[in-house]
């Protein structure tokens, strides 16, 4: 019998209340209709009413003095005109005068009744600020000074976005930035906030950014548009404070690492689709190998050049993009240091889907060749505008090994601490994979090449978008390799291969424009001509010149 567990029950409760908060909008607010209308301006003044009340309530309850100070003299004031039998108005005088006194507190509760949020956001701040004193020495930030004194890191101030407090620390004289680092989930829980984001805004001064909210509702992508289809700042899902969450593509290789069914596909997807607009005009053409057999590329076929569907017919894909690798190095030498993608010359994305088939599970000889290649792609790809995302479930030691070569970490949720440790390194600290639940799939940590960890959702990518997207933004038919060059050891594998398994390419199912690098037929060499023997000479002397 299988134990709930607390991440479980969890998720069993957040569905339900979710379901029931869904019924009750539904009955209510949500009718269509007069009814329906009914029901929200009810709510809305209920829900100014309740502000008020509650606002009224807090300044009250910390400020009894005036309260009761008020309402006795106000009581009194009208007990005496009654007992001395004063004639005329008897309530103005002392409604007046507990109207002085209850004055903050009324005032709040307008405040809070005219603008709630940001009556919400400036008593959140101020609470807060109030303990930080409390919070900062018991989190280690803070110094006996030799006068005694106890000098604490300041908080300089506390500001709000989407889902998130943000509080922004000043280390002092002699503390270093690591304190404030290391002293961040002290922070977060002592804030009973639902975890946090460090970022640096100048030497010696951090935003920690704390969630308040527990997790990322997930959202399904949208058919993408040309103008966002940018791969250095792309669009790939939400981040916890609600914005958009982007990923740098170029420039930089990815390993994305998740369990089973953590949400493998959304990141992958949300890359290629929402590249897709740039693919269309050549700006970024893609390569893939999918090594699950096809089941996951083969959807969006037409966005990319050359795939292939196993670990053998990986070896002269990855063959044919080190090629262009070796092309862009005599293009490129002395001229640019990174490159930049144009239609033509485009930015060539490999996409792998379960690397560990071909890092791990593969026959020996194609295990040690891929290892080789994908050595030489990641080292020196990056700059030349050849970039890798590989997707990875199990990330052990065999399928990971070059983990230390892709600057840029996705990782979605992961089965214990070991395995974010594996991946991540040190960052795992910072991005702790394993505590994602199994609910939120396509929730992930992404450690950028700073080490700074981000958390964010990746858009849900249904099989329909994808086929249309692909039908929308196909890739151009002149998808072609650079062809190897004689002699070249390639040749004889990619022949042998494309002729053996059918190497799939665009061209197969388009033009014969894009035909997988053939081999061109070779001249037939003129025989050598024998060599004059050389004359015998002695060592040559600056003389001899
Ligand atoms: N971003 C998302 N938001 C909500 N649900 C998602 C998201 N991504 C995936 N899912 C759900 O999770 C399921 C598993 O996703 P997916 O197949 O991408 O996982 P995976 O990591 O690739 O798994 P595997 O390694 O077993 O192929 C999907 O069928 C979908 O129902």
């Amino acid at each position: 019998m299988n134990t709930p567990t607390i991440t479980g029950l969890r998720a069993a409760l957040d569905a339900r209340v979710t379901s029931a908060r869904a019924a009750v909008r539904a009955s209510t607010v949500g009718r269509p209709g007069r009814s329906g209308k009914a029901w929200r301006i009810a709510a809305w003044i209920a829900y100014r009413d309740w502000m008020f009340t509650r606002a009224f309530g807090l300044w009250a309850g910390k400020h009894p003095l005036p309260v009761i100070l008020g309402v006795l003299l106000a009581v009194g004031w009208w007990g005496i005109l009654i007992l001395a039998d004063v004639p005329g108005d008897r309530i103005t005088g002392p409604a007046l005068l507990l109207l002085v006194f209850l004055s903050p507190g009324l005032f709040h509760g307008l405040w809070a009744m005219v603008s709630p949020r940001r009556y919400r956001q400036v008593m959140n701040a101020r609470a807060i600020a109030g303990v930080w004193p409390k919070v900062a020495e018991s989190c280690g930030l803070s110094a006996r000074q030799p006068d005694g004194t106890i000098t604490i890191s300041r908080l300089r101030h506390v500001r709000h976005q989407a889902g998130a407090v943000v509080l922004r620390i000043e280390t002092f004289a002699g503390q270093t930035p690591d304190t404030l680092h290391r002293a961040a989930q002290a922070i977060t829980t002592a804030y009973r906030a639902h975890g946090y984001e460090t970022s640096t805004v100048k030497p010696g001064v951090l935003d920690l950014i704390l969630f308040t909210t527990y997790r990322i509702a997930p959202a399904t992508a949208r058919m993408p548009e040309p103008e966002t289809a940018n791969p250095d700042n792309l669009p790939v899902g939400r981040t916890r404070a609600g914005q958009v969450a982007r990923l740098v593509v170029r420039g930089r290789h990815t390993l994305v690492v998740g369990a089973t069914g953590a949400g493998k596909g959304s990141a992958l997807w949300s890359v290629v689709g929402n590249l897709a607009p740039a693919v269309h005009v050549g700006t970024v053409r893609l390569w893939g190998l999918d090594l699950k057999g096809g089941v996951e590329l083969e959807m969006g076929r037409a966005l990319f050049g050359h795939v292939a569907y196993g670990s053998e017919d990986a070896i002269p894909v990855l063959r044919a993009l080190l090629r262009v690798i070796d092309q862009r190095k005599e293009t490129m030498r002395g001229i640019s240091r990174l490159h930049v993608p144009t239609p033509g010359d485009p930015l060539h994305v490999l996409i792998i889907d379960e690397l560990a088939d071909l890092m791990a599970y593969a026959e020996f000889e194609v295990r040690r060749e891929a290892d080789r290649l994908m050595s030489k792609i990641l080292t020196q790809g990056r700059a030349l505008g050849v970039v890798v995302l590989a997707c990875v479930q199990n990330p052990r030691q065999e399928a990971v090994g070059q983990r230390n070569l892709y600057p840029q970490k996705v990782a979605l949720r992961l089965d214990s601490d070991i395995e974010s440790d594996m991946v991540l390194g040190p960052q795992a600290r910072l991005a702790p994979a394993h505590e994602i639940s199994r609910g939120e799939q396509g929730t992930a940590y992404i450690v950028g090449e700073d080490g700074m960890a981000s958390m964010a959702r990746f858009d849900y990518w249904p099989d329909d978008l994808i086929r249309a997207v692909a039908l929308r933004y196909a890739a151009p038919a002149d998808h072609t390799a650079p062809e190897p060059r004689s002699g070249d050891d390639a040749l004889n594998a990619w022949t042998a291969a494309a002729a053996r398994r059918g190497v799939h390419n665009n061209a197969a199912d388009k033009t014969t424009d894009n035909a997988a690098p053939a081999p061109r037929p070779r001249k037939p060499r003129a025989p050598r001509k024998p060599r004059a023997p050389r004359a015998p000479r002695s060592t040559p002397t600056a003389e001899e010149d």
